[in-house]
């Protein structure tokens, strides 16, 4: 019989980029790589395209200087196990998650990343509200634009393509037809091998109409997902300058809208710079992990986890 006791988790998503939640206040979880992976795993685990850590800032050792500006740490995992700079639709979701359990309400909050902290507004829902109910707004900060020549490849073809930093690396591709992407579960081909030393999440664009776009992303860690909240900010970005767009420039914000497979997001970046995103936030289930089926997973006397209230 297992040592260990249950622990809570819940199943959320953002336009389809879907999301494993623990809540771990105290930052008490042990959550390894290999765990991480497991419970990602769309087959033999709960699945999801990444985790959300929701650990208290001040208990978590990345957090604690922002713990004055954020109560709420959002401890970022690719499906991979691997840990990430920003997740976008994550953070929405991550905020819904503390609506959800009461730890904040519609209005204004903010949420440590290791992006940095970030300005996350929570729509009011319901008829009348002037807005999609559910909506939430989040301030992505800027978009670095490192210089240099990029391009990305998928089998013989090869596109020139924009390195933008939001957080996480992207590299974004306009293309003819989508189709060109093919199968993005594997990662595209990029060059020079030195642009991205830590990995990078690859976009691949098409016009859809008058500042509108369409994208498809393999995510780093993740492979292919059905959105990605900082990939449509990238995207936003290299489309508004490709487009002579530049907000610095003219003083007026330029606003997107770029569908993805699970959705649709709206992209506004501002004169000074600033990035919002708005999109849907979705709890879809919660429960409980069962300590047998994790502990064929990571034996407890490696990783001993204890259990979580919400
Ligand atoms: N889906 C996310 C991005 C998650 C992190 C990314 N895979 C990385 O490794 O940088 C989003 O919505 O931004």
């Amino acid at each position: 019989m297992s040592t260990r006791t249950r622990i809570a988790f819940l199943k959320g998503h953002g336009t389809e980029n879907d999301f494993v939640i623990i809540p771990d206040p105290d930052n008490a979880l042990d959550l390894p790589p290999a765990v991480v992976a497991a419970l990602c795993d769309r087959r033999a685990g709960i699945g999801g395209d990444g985790l959300l850590h929701v650990v208290r800032s001040a208990a978590h050792p990345e957090a604690r200087d922002m713990a004055g500006d954020a109560e709420w740490f959002m401890d970022y995992r690719n499906a991979d196990g691997s840990v990430a700079e920003m997740c976008g639709n994550g953070v929405r979701v991550f905020a819904r998650y503390l609506q959800h359990a009461g730890h904040v309400t519609e209005g204004d909050l903010a949420v440590a990343t290791r992006g940095g902290v970030k300005t996350v507004h929570i729509a009011k829902a319901g008829p009348g509200s002037g807005s999609a109910a559910g909506d939430v707004t989040v301030g992505m900060g800027r978009a670095g634009l490192p210089e240099g020549e990029v391009t990305v490849g998928v089998g013989e073809r090869n596109w020139p393509a924009r390195n933008v930093n939001m957080g996480n690396p992207h590299a974004v591709a306009f293309v003819a037809d989508l189709a060109h992407a093919g199968d993005l579960y594997s990662r595209p081909a990029f060059g020079p091998a030195t642009a991205y030393p830590d990995g990078v999440n690859i976009e691949f664009v098409v016009d859809r109409g008058p500042r509108h776009v369409a994208m498809r992303v393999h995510e780093r860690g993740s492979g292919e997902t059905r959105s990605c909240g900082t990939g449509a900010c990238a995207v936003a970005v290299a489309a508004a300058r490709r487009d002579g767009a530049d907000p610095a420039v003219t003083g007026t914000p330029v606003t997107y809208t770029v569908d993805v497979p699970g959705g649709t997001l709206v992209i506004t970046e501002r004169p000074d710079g600033e990035i919002e995103m708005t999109g849907p936030a979705v709890i879809v289930a919660e429960g409980e992990i069962r300590p047998e089926w994790l502990e064929t997973v990571a034996p407890a006397a490696d990783t001993p986890v204890e259990n979580v209230n919400q």
